[in-house]
C-alpha cells in the first residue's frame, strides 16, 4: 500500500502553507494556514482550520475535508480532496474549495461563492 499520511506541512501553487496535526482516534484534524494571497491590506494572519479524513482503503489514498476560518476577512473555505502518492513516494493533495464571503445581502448572494482547485506537496 502507499501510505499517505497528512501530518505536517504542506505548500500549494499560491505558496500558502499550512500545518496539519496528527489524527485523532476519529480521524479528526486541526491546523493553520497561511495564506499567500493578500486580498486585504490588512496584516495577514495565520488561520486556523479543523478537518476530518477518511480511513485510508487498501490503496492508502484517503479523502478528507477541512474548512479555514480566515482571521482577516469575512469569509470561510472549504477544501475538499483525497491524497496521493506517486511511484516515487511523492505525495500531493489535490483538492476542491468553495471561498464563501459574506454579501450585504440576499440580492449578492450570486457573488457569494467562489470555486477552485489547489493542489498541495509536502514541504520537507
Ligand atoms: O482575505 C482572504 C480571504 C480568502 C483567502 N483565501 N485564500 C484561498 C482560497 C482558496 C484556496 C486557497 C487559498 C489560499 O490562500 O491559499 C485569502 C485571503
Amino acid at each position: 500500500i502507499r501510505k499517505c499520511d497528512l501530518q505536517g506541512l504542506w505548500r500549494n501553487e499560491l505558496g500558502s502553507n499550512m500545518t496539519l496535526s496528527a489524527l485523532d482516534a476519529a480521524g479528526t484534524f486541526s491546523g493553520s494556514y497561511h495564506t499567500a494571497v493578500a486580498a486585504t491590506n490588512k496584516q495577514i494572519l495565520v488561520s486556523p482550520l479543523q478537518g476530518a479524513q477518511q480511513h485510508p482503503g487498501d490503496k492508502g489514498q484517503p479523502t478528507f475535508g477541512f474548512t479555514v476560518h480566515w482571521q482577516f476577512a469575512d469569509s470561510i473555505t472549504a477544501f475538499v480532496g483525497q491524497c496521493f502518492v506517486d511511484r516515487r513516494g511523492k505525495e500531493t493533495l489535490e483538492t476542491t474549495w468553495l471561498l464563501r464571503e459574506e454579501v450585504p445581502s440576499r440580492r449578492d448572494i450570486w457573488k457569494a461563492t467562489r470555486v477552485g482547485t489547489s493542489i498541495f506537496t509536502r514541504v520537507k
